[in-house]
């Protein structure tokens, strides 16, 4: 569906005579908002037909802005009162306005529930209907807190997933002899007849190995979630004082050459063969975090990057924009919430499979 109008808008394009080059995170991001949409409270949010879904894509995709700036009354805690930056001011406002709307979904589900119904549940409809056992919690989850989590789901899930899959295109395209091996590896696996999907995943290990290392170099969240000390601990020859709050940079520990050989090079072979994976257990590869807190979404994410990812290789050749050659593709960051390319990757796609999803 997502690669689908990424050549109808390049092919709507080249007939008016205008660049056929197509700004690849504005797809991503579109695609994830749905899935999660979907996912989350069985809506197409962008879809014309939906009211408040563009409205609601808007508020969440400023309020990670707002939650991404560094803060300049953090560091001078005098100054907050003053919200120099208007931070405050605009999180609220835009905070606010997405809860509004997302407490208006949660509203209209309750009064169209129907008990007993028989349909496919989503996540809105298991967290209404959720009863604690009485050891963890004991009652069903107030509204409050639905809203919440449901909100949380869309801010941590949406920019993360498709800002992964940006880098490993924006690198794959640096490095040509990588993406021919994802493109061999896609022909004999799948062909160009038909197109790639879920269960063919398993069997692409290259592709396996270019998200790992992807995540290694350019982990979207670098600093993981801040913790804090409940005690005093000695941690390495460090005294760190209780009530600390301690942040754990998974982007230095992913470029550390006391645990990665030749950690500035984009190298996906480094886990051919290798046991070494992000879900928690390789204290050098922690790009979802690990233990009690680790991304809930690691799962849901590693299926969307993945066919996401093989989708966009098997459907198009990429081309750079002219002027734009590999060895100086723009690669640097911009600090948000997650670490994106600060330049959108513009590329042009030039069709490869015989016949596209609608
Ligand atoms: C490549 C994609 C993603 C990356 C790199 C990522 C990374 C992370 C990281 C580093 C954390 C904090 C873990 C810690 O501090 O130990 C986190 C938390 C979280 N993630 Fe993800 N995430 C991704 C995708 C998703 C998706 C698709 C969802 C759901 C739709 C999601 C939902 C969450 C939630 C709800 C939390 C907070 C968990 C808590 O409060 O304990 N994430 N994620």
């Amino acid at each position: 569906m997502f690669t689908r109008s990424i050549e109808d808008d390049a092919t709507a394009g080249g007939a008016r005579g205008e660049s056929v080059a197509v700004n690849l995170r504005h797809y991503l991001s579109t695609m994830l908002f749905n899935i999660v949409g979907n996912l989350m409270l069985s809506r197409d949010l962008l879809h014309s037909q939906s009211k408040e879904g563009y409205e609601f894509f808007q508020a969440i995709g400023k309020t990670t802005v707002w939650a991404g700036k560094p803060n300049v009354a953090d560091f001078l805690p005098f100054l907050k009162w003053l919200d120099p930056q208007g931070l405050k001011k605009n999180m609220l406002k835009d905070l606010g306005r997405a809860i509004e709307i997302i407490e208006g979904f949660v509203k209209e589900r309750i009064e169209k529930h129907k008990p007993n119904e028989k349909k496919a549940k989503d996540f809105l409809d298991t967290l209404l209907e959720f009863e604690g056992d009485g050891k963890d919690w004991q009652e069903k989850i107030p509204h409050e807190k639905i809203i919440i989590i449901i909100m949380e789901m869309f801010i941590a899930g949406s920019d993360s997933t498709s800002t992964i899959v940006e880098w490993a295109m924006a690198e794959l395209l640096r490095k040509p002899e990588a993406m021919r091996k994802v493109k061999e590896e896609l022909n004999e696996v799948v062909g160009v007849n038909r197109n790639v999907e879920e269960i063919d995943i398993e069997k692409l290990p290259y592709l396996q190995a270019v998200l790992k290392e992807t995540l290694r170099f350019h982990p979207p969240v670098p600093l993981l979630v801040p913790r804090n000390t409940i005690h005093d601990t000695d941690f390495m020859g460090y005294h760190i004082p209780k009530d600390t709050q301690v942040l754990v940079n998974v982007w230095a520990i992913g470029r550390d050459p006391d645990s990665w050989k030749d950690p500035l090079s984009f190298k996906p072979e480094r886990f051919l063969g290798s046991s070494i994976d992000y879900k928690g257990q390789n204290f050098e590869l922690i790009p979802f975090g690990s233990g009690r807190r680790i991304c809930v979404g690691m799962l849901l994410a590693q299926r969307i990057v993945l066919l996401g990812l093989a989708s966009l290789i098997q459907c198009f050749d990429w081309e750079l924009v002219k002027g734009s050659i590999p060895e100086t593709l723009d690669m640097r960051e911009n600090i948000g919430m997650s670490v994106r390319k600060l330049v959108p990757l513009n590329v042009i796609p030039k069709r490869r499979l015989r016949t596209m999803a609608t």
